[in-house]
């Protein structure tokens, strides 16, 4: 895609940068485990990857409801037989929270369970973005491991899924994790083991890396799956589906790391992309090889300059190699401009990639100039996203005269917008991110009241109020010719002077 694209932006961004967001703090290790850490032999990997299946298996295929929606959040569908455990509840605590306007629940447990798949071991997964959220629980429809062959085939092919993808996808996520004797006292014994406290009778031996072992391990008659030679027989779900074909599929992955690997990548990327009717998926989402970011715009006291700062970021850069990076932009008046860029560190991104980030100089634009399109040359080569060039918006713009009464709190303050003269909103306002009673994420304005320009001639009109509230970062918004206009990246409001000594 072509960058601006907000919603694009945000789950690039989320899906490729795990480290950024902290998702990849919660996996590494693998067998990381938030509440209660590694030695209960539970993990947060398991558990994602599974919460994920769960909140897909709700799906019918004929009446098109059900399917990822996050409707696994809701406490009644988690107090269902069918969703045991309190790995589902870990699963939202930690991750709905990154929901945004732009990112929904839904998405964000797909890219957990994607980041948690890919970041131990797992093949490299297709993402698409543009799920939406439940707005209340769905109909029962998880398998459990007492149910019998038929009721299983019948389930999966209720989601989807064809017999010879059931086998894979149990493989698949079975991989990972394995049962707890708390979940199922009946199946799987204590274990009295300080280094599994939570007695987790794992499904292969390698239960926190994603590999073919659950399938070597099954076709050699090493497996200690619980689900296979559990002392319990009517639980032996997974013994009962592996062979439901003769073998012939846990077969085919016990032979190939790789065929288990592919396979997998295509199955999960279904399952993750198994939505309710109606719901419209991005395109798959790959990163952009640069991408400006954190671009900063100020408008001084006297409204003749603005400040600019950002960051550019390329993916997967040349190794040991800082690259000679030119900014060129376009502006209103002078025409092209250009800056050096300077290197600020290279650093993973996830276990594969890496990003090498640039910084802009602290830039002083005249306002009529202002900014439209930035383009970069990089070791001599013109990088302009095939001819476009990373097209820029300077019409709405924070005003340095914004500021905060740090007397009284630091979220309390005169926060003023300044809005290109071409522009004629009917309403300026502050974006809070926020949330429904039901966990979605919402857009909570504050209202901006027009103010006297700062110049006789002004570029930017002002457009001011104080706020008073519990809140610490804005976005800003417009609305023109009925039409809502954002501006993106959250400003803190840390970064504002103080309101004592400004007019
Ligand atoms: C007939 C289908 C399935 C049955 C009957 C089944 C059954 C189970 C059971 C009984 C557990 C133990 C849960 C606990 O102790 O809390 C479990 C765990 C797990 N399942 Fe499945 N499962 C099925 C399919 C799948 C699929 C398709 C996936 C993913 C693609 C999956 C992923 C997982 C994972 C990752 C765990 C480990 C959770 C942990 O260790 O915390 N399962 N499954």
């Amino acid at each position: 895609y072509i960058w601006p694209e907000p919603q694009l932006d945000a789950l690039e961004l989320f899906r490729w940068e795990p480290d950024k967001s902290g998702l990849l703090g919660l996996i590494q290790p693998c067998n990381f485990f938030l509440p209660g850490g590694s030695s209960t032999g539970r993990s947060d990997v398991s558990d994602w990857i599974r919460t994920a299946y769960h909140d897909m298996a709700t799906h019918n295929v004929t009446d098109g409801t059900g399917g990822m929606d996050a409707s696994i959040r809701f406490a009644e569908e988690q107090a269902r037989p069918e969703d045991v455990g309190d790995g589902f509840q870990n699963t939202v605590s930690s991750l709905i929270k990154h929901a945004t306007r732009y990112i929904s629940m839904a998405d964000v447990l797909t890219v957990g369970a994607m980041v948690a798949i890919e970041n131990c071991g797992g093949p490299e997964l297709a993402f698409r973005g543009g799920r939406i959220d439940a707005v209340a629980p769905n109909k029962p429809g998880v398998p459990e491991p007492q149910q019998d062959l038929d009721s299983h085939i019948s389930a999966f092919a209720r989601q989807g899924f064809t017999k010879t993808d059931m086998i894979g996808l149990v493989a698949c996520g079975h991989t990972f994790g394995g049962v707890q004797h708390a979940a199922f006292p009946d199946s799987v014994p204590e274990l009295n083991d300080p280094n599994n406290t939570q007695s987790v009778s794992h499904f292969d031996s390698t239960f926190v890396t994603f590999d073919n072992n659950i399938a070597t391990e099954y076709i050699s008659g090493t497996t200690k799956n619980p689900l296979v030679v559990g002392l319990n027989d009517t639980t032996n779900s997974d013994k009962r589906i592996f062979a439901s074909d003769g073998n012939a599929t846990m077969q085919s992955f016990a032979k190939s790391a790789d065929h288990f690997s592919l396979t997998c990548a295509d199955l999960f990327a279904r399952m993750f992309n198994t939505v309710p009717r109606g719901v419209q998926l991005t395109e798959v989402i790959t990163p952009l090889p640069i991408k400006p970011d954190n671009l900063k715009f100020d408008l001084a006291i006297d409204g003749k300059t603005i400040d600019f700062s950002g960051q550019v970021r390329f993916w997967d850069p040349p190794a040991n190699k800082t690259q000679k990076v030119r900014m060129l932009w376009d502006d209103r008046v002078n025409g092209t401009n250009n800056a050096t860029l300077i290197s600020s560190g290279v650093s993973p991104s996830g276990v594969r990639h890496t990003v090498a980030w640039y910084d802009t100089p602290l830039l002083t634009l005249q306002s009529s100039a202002g900014i439209t399109n930035m383009r970069f040359v990089v070791d001599g080569k013109l990088e302009d996203q095939g001819g476009v060039g990373f097209a820029i918006q300077d019409d709405l713009i924070w005003s340095k005269s914004s500021c905060v009464y740090t007397n009284t709190s630091i979220t309390s303050g005169r926060f003023e917008i300044a809005v290109r003269n071409t522009l004629n909103p009917t309403r300026v306002f502050l974006e809070q991110a926020s949330k429904d009673n039901i966990s979605r994420p919402i857009i909570v304005e504050f209202d901006l009241a027009r103010v006297s320009p700062p110049a006789a001639k002004p570029v930017y009109n002002l457009w001011s109020a104080i706020v008073n509230n519990t809140f610490t970062a804005f976005t800003i918004g417009a609305e023109i010719d009925g039409v809502k206009v954002t501006r993106n990246d959250p400003r803190s409001v840390e970064g504002f002077a103080s309101c004592t000594g400004l007019s």
